[in-house]
């Protein structure tokens, strides 16, 4: 049994050894030849398995993406060629939504914004989208939730996108890419629309560059700017036509990176595990292997939070109570996040080393990261406790 698999997939040899040859290759530069004799591909979002790339594929049984999004898939085409396929959907949702968090909270201290009282708009609800939902409510952060396939219920009320653009004050993206169907996301916020934004808005996109027309978004910054308006706060992880993102773009981005949300270490070892179940269950083999065999204990696995610490301690500074910001510098949900990773790490990366190397360099070689449930809290505020268990972080 011969296995290709993407380099930039973890555990690879660990789940797949006993099952066959794993052979790695690198996501741009795979050739249809390499496909001879080849019984399971797997790729990353880089790769586009088309009828140009399975044109030698004579014995390919399964393909499968270690990824949320299908974009690079042309699925009919496997269908036609009787080729079985799987993604590995919500393998790194809880990756790209602590992301988000990461990057809301930077914003927040940033321009001293008391989060309590704004509304977030989330663009997509699906695997990511509802587990954003979650942390945010978690947080008492409003939301605003927009996803023309779902339908609102007595506990859940969505809006049109139109609504949500211009009515909240921090916007994510969450969908997958599409330019067909009835609600296609292909430029999704363009020329027309970008104008309903508010002043002070906060822009995230963690979803796929082609969602927001770049070109369109960077016309609208300098128009912003010469009619004097506020600058968007802006974070981008994913770009159009990467990996060449529109370099006049990243200098009005507070914070940038190449396209590493969803990469977690969890986020990504865990797409390998869904993969391997799959390619396990179409050769009737027994699955073995399991992820939580192989993931290593993080480099800071333990931490306490002291007992006077307090998410919305009033400071008095000059005998006045100063303003309460809900992620105060001194908040220590805040300090923990940060902790255990600080997507400003990151936006560095990306500003110094884009030129100097490349955006699949930035990728290929990314650091390690963890989740917020690789860290142990010792903490002695029940409420406190509480709220961080219910984010995902293990209590003492
Ligand atoms: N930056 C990164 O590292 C990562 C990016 N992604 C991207 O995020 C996307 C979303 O991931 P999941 O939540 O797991 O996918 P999902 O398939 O679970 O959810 C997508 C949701 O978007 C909704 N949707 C579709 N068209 C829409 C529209 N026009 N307006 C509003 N909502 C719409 C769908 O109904 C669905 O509920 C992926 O397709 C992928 O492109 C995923 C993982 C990592
Ligand atoms: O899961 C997805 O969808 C993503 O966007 C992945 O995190 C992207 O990772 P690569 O496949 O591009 O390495």
């Amino acid at each position: 049994m011969r296995i290709l698999i993407d380099e930039n997939i973890p555990y690879a040899e660990a789940f797949f050894a006993d099952i066959g040859t794993v052979v790695r290759f690198s996501g741009r530069s795979l050739q249809a030849s390499d496909l001879v004799d080849a019984d399971v591909l797997l790729v990353r979002s880089i790769t586009k398995v088309n009828a140009s790339l399975l044109s030698q594929a004579n014995s390919l049984k399964f393909v499968g993406t270690a990824t949320i999004g299908e974009d690079h898939i042309d699925k009919a085409e496997l269908s036609k060629r009787g080729i079985a396929f799987s993604s590995a959907p919500g393998c790194n949702a809880n990756s790209v939504a602590e992301f988000v968090i990461n990057a809301l909270f930077v914003l927040a201290e940033k321009y001293q914004i008391d989060v309590s009282n704004k509304k977030m708009a989330i663009i997509g609800l699906g695997n990511i989208g509802q587990n954003l939902h979650h942390k945010l409510t978690v947080l008492g952060i409003e939301t605003l939730l927009c996803d023309p396939f779902k339908s609102s219920t007595p506990e859940k009320t969505y809006v049109d996108f139109e609504y949500a653009i211009a009515n909240a004050d921090i916007i994510t993206f969450h969908t997958p890419l599409t330019s067909t169907g009835t609600h296609p996301t292909h430029h999704l916020l363009n020329a027309n629309n970008l104008t309903l934004l508010k002043d002070n808005v906060c822009l995230i996109n963690a979803s796929r560059g082609e969602v927001i027309d770049n070109t369109a978004l960077l016309e609208h910054i300098t128009q912003r700017s010469l009619s004097g308006k506020p600058n968007i706060k802006l974070v981008l992880d994913v770009w159009e036509g990467e990996p060449n993102p529109l370099q006049a773009l990243i200098p009005h981005c507070d914070l940038t990176s190449a396209h590493i949300a969803g990469y977690s270490l969890e986020g990504k070892a865990t797409g390998t595990e869904m993969l391997y179940k799959n390619v396990c269950q179409l050769l009737n083999v027994a699955a073995t292997a399991q992820l939580k065999d192989f993931l290593p204990e993080a480099a800071i696995s333990s931490i306490t939070l002291n007992k006077d610490s307090n998410v919305n301690k009033h400071e008095t500074v000059n005998n006045e109570v100063s303003k309460t910001f809900t992620i105060a510098p001194n908040n220590p949900l805040k300090t923990l996040i940060h902790t255990v990773y600080d997507v400003r790490r990151d936006d560095s990366l990306f500003r110094n080393l884009l030129n100097e190397h490349s955006f699949d360099w930035l990728r290929k070689n990314y650091p390690i990261r963890r989740e917020w449930s690789s860290i142990s809290v010792n903490c002695q505020q029940p409420e406190l406790a509480e709220q961080l268990s219910s984010l995902g972080f293990h209590i003492k």
